[in-house]
């Protein structure tokens, strides 16, 4: 039996670029999922074990920049592994709903397309490194750049240095919404483009159209999700 039929829980990842508003929708969801009784994870990459906040304590604080896209996209993947193991396929076999903020895509667009590792690389990456484990559902969330950027240093403390990938210039952030945008068109059963340029609530509200209309089935079961 593959892994996909054999775990009951539902896997939705939040992409995209940098403070486009991707933790805040996350909170916003698990409420609503909750309210609906459903038993929901949030999490994040890197991350969401304790080996994995280690590894991203390293990347985020700028230990891996000189050792190049390559090294720095097998410390992403080494990271990933842990959280699989640890706590994702876990929790979807026990039909939990995981809501992880970041996933794969994240380094096909950080390491693999800005990077320019190549299509293979990142495959053979991605194919050692799920071991099966692939989102139902993709959310994209979108805006220009310099949109993202201004609200992700509003939000860092006064005096705190922007980290590892914020502090790169505006022509990689520009690269990286292209990279998200050729990932979402390439995988339209998976992948959801949502525009983020607006207020939360109106995000929010066009988030559980799309869990609606993708995950339907489920949530129709679900009345405070019904509308
Ligand atoms: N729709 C919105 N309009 C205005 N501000 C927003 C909106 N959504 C979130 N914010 C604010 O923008 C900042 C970044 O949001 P958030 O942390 O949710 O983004 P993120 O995508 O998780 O960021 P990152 O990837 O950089 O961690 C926060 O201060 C948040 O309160
Ligand atoms: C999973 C993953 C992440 N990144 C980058 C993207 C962001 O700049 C940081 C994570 O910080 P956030 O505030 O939690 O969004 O890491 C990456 O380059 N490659 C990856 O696989």
């Amino acid at each position: 039996m593959s892994d996909r039929a054999k775990r009951r829980g539902r896997f939705i990842t939040f992409e995209g670029g940098e403070g486009v508003g991707k933790s805040t929708q996350i909170r916003l969801l698990e409420a609503r999922l909750r309210d609906a009784g459903l038993d929901v994870v949030v999490t994040r990459e890197p991350g969401g074990s304790q080996r994995a906040e280690a590894i991203r304590a390293y990347i985020l604080g700028g230990g891996a920049r000189e050792l190049g896209p390559m090294a720095e996209a097998l410390l992403f993947s080494a990271a990933r592994i842990d959280h699989i193991d640890s706590l994702i396929r876990p929790a979807l076999q026990a039909g939990k709903w995981v809501l992880c903020d970041r996933f794969a895509d994240s380094t096909r667009a950080y390491q693999g397309a800005n990077g320019k590792l190549g299509d293979e690389v990142i495959a053979a990456l991605e194919k050692v490194t799920l071991a099966g484990v692939r989102p139902d559902l993709t959310l994209v969330l979108d805006m220009p750049p310099a949109i993202g950027l201004r609200r992700a240093a509003a939000r860092r403390e006064a005096g705190a240095p922007a980290d590892r990938f914020e502090s790169e210039g505006l022509g990689f952030h520009a690269r990286l919404r292209k990279a998200f945008h050729q990932i979402a068109n390439a995988e339209p059963e998976r992948c959801v483009i949502v525009n983020a340029d607006r207020t939360a609530p109106e995000v929010e509200a066009d988030i559980f159209r799309i869990i609606d209309e993708r995950l339907g089935d489920t949530v129709r079961r679900l009345p405070a999700l019904a509308r």
